[in-house]
């Protein structure tokens, strides 16, 4: 298993550019199967979760040309098997967009009940809801959902809860269905706006995504088109909030600043200055970062998946400071990994208070999901002394060459694989 080892204490300055969004990029991925014709979809971050789906859709005879590492060619004629069997789908959480494509295109699909982050409870009823709205017959059988419709028929979904995945789902599988679809209380992220985007670019008649609701007219095909994903706003507030915890001073570069605004708009409540424009964003951090509170919301609110990094600031920020996650139920495992680092907080419910302490120092951790992973990272960059981070798999399957642009912003940290390569590094930097 791979390890990032990290020797922290320098401030991280200089440019970064920021690829595509991973949770948009799924989803147009999964989408790109309901045409028959050819999708070119450029801006593809190159990440493991990415890799995985498209090895699922070329399990199920979809032919994907590579055209580069963020390029690819996706024709979907051949299609013929409607069961994703593909072992590692059911690790990823956007394998449940093949469920909305499928039943679109095809009316017909069996695929593995999603995995993901083990961040708390993940339920997919608002996905099944939305499409037995529309006319499914589904199933849940050996771990698997089993869906098929005579006919999909447009109907009214209203979401019980705000939800990213059910509401981009739903809006696949209406794209091809008889009539009108309106689906309330719908999520508003920048990708449910992308992926709308982009079924539109193929011939789809959606409106109002971005706000709370989506209107579909079903149409009876969908065409091939050109499409690039928007920048990743997490990867970009990840760096973004790096730079704020080593008190560095970086431009985040290709991001679209409107989908950071609570993202800076929390940079700026600690005391960091940040410069926004037309498409980079700049953070610099000096002097002493005030404590503040968070909660995360659906979009435009703070998004959860900052949640840890901005954990980790806080935790390098003078005073008290108080986060309250309300989409996820357990994702504040960090905050224990922290502690070995020196920092110190105390959970209560849905809410951490984390107190600021003068310095972090290195220690070893374990990354115990994604964006829990990387704010670890940051902490370690922040860190006086050595971080070791194991388990990097997740790190890796949501962040493109992680220790290589933090490198460029001058970064002392390396991947490794095996004890040895850790002392050789200790070594190296001591
Ligand atoms: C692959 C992907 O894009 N993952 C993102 C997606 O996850 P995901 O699609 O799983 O998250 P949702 O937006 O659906 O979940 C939001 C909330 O709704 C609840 N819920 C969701 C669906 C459902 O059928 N029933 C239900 O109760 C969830 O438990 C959660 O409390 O959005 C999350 C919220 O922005 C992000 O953290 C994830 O990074
Ligand atoms: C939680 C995340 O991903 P997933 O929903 O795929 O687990 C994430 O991107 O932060």
């Amino acid at each position: 298993m791979d390890q990032y080892v990290i020797k922290g204490g320098s401030p991280l300055v200089g440019e970064v550019e920021i690829g595509g969004a991973k949770n948009a990029a799924l989803a147009i991925i999964a989408a790109a199967i309901m045409t028959d014709e050819t999708v070119l979809i450029d801006n593809l971050p190159d990440v493991n979760d990415i890799n995985v789906l498209l090895q699922a859709i070329e399990g199920i005879g979809a032919t994907v040309t590579r055209v580069d590492c963020h390029t690819v060619k996706i024709n979907a004629s051949n299609i013929s098997d409607f069961n994703v069997e593909y072992d590692y789908i059911k690790k990823i959480r956007a394998s449940y967009y093949l469920l909305g494509a499928m039943l679109g295109k095809y009316k017909r699909a069996t695929v593995a009940l999603p995995g993901g982050c083990n961040i708390g409870s993940r339920p997919i009823d608002q996905h099944l809801k939305g499409f037995r709205a529309l006319g499914a017959d589904i199933d849940i059988e050996h771990g698997k959902v089993v869906a098929d419709a005579e006919v999909f028929r447009g109907s009214n979904v209203y979401f019980d809860v705000v939800t990213v995945g059910a509401t981009i789902n739903v809006m696949m599988a209406a794209t091809m269905a008889e009539g009108l679809t309106v689906m309330e209380n719908v999520a508003k992220e920048p990708h449910v706006v992308d992926v709308a985007n982009f079924l539109n670019s193929m011939g789809a008649n959606i409106r109002g995504a971005g706000t709370d609701v989506i209107k579909i007219r079903g149409v009876k095909r969908l065409h091939g088109t050109q499409y690039s994903v928007i920048p990743d706003q997490i990867e970009a507030g990840t760096f973004m909030y790096a730079a704020a915890a080593t008190r560095g001073d970086v431009t985040v570069l290709n991001v679209i600043p409107k989908h950071l605004e609570s993202t800076i708009a929390k940079l700026e409540e600690i005391g960091c200055e940040v410069e926004e424009f037309d498409d980079a964003v700049r953070v610099v951090s000096k002097g002493n970062l005030k404590s503040t509170h968070v909660k995360t919301l659906p979009y435009p609110g703070f998004p959860t998946d900052m949640q840890p990094q901005m954990g980790v600031v806080l935790s390098l920020c003078n005073g008290t400071s108080t986060v309250t996650e309300s989409i996820f139920e357990n994702r504040f495992k960090y905050l224990d990994e922290l502690s070995r680092m020196g920092g110190v907080s105390k959970i209560e419910g849905h809410s951490a208070t984390i107190e600021g302490v003068k310095g972090l120092s290195g220690a070893r951790v374990s990354a115990p999901d994604l964006r829990a992973g990387a704010a670890l990272c940051i902490a370690g960059l922040a860190a006086e002394g050595i971080t070791i981070v194991d388990d990097i798999v997740y790190i890796q399957r949501g962040y493109e060459r992680f220790e290589e642009k933090l490198k460029g912003l001058g970064a002392i940290i390396q991947k490794v694989s095996s004890e040895k390569e850790i002392q050789k590094f200790k070594f190296r930097v001591s």
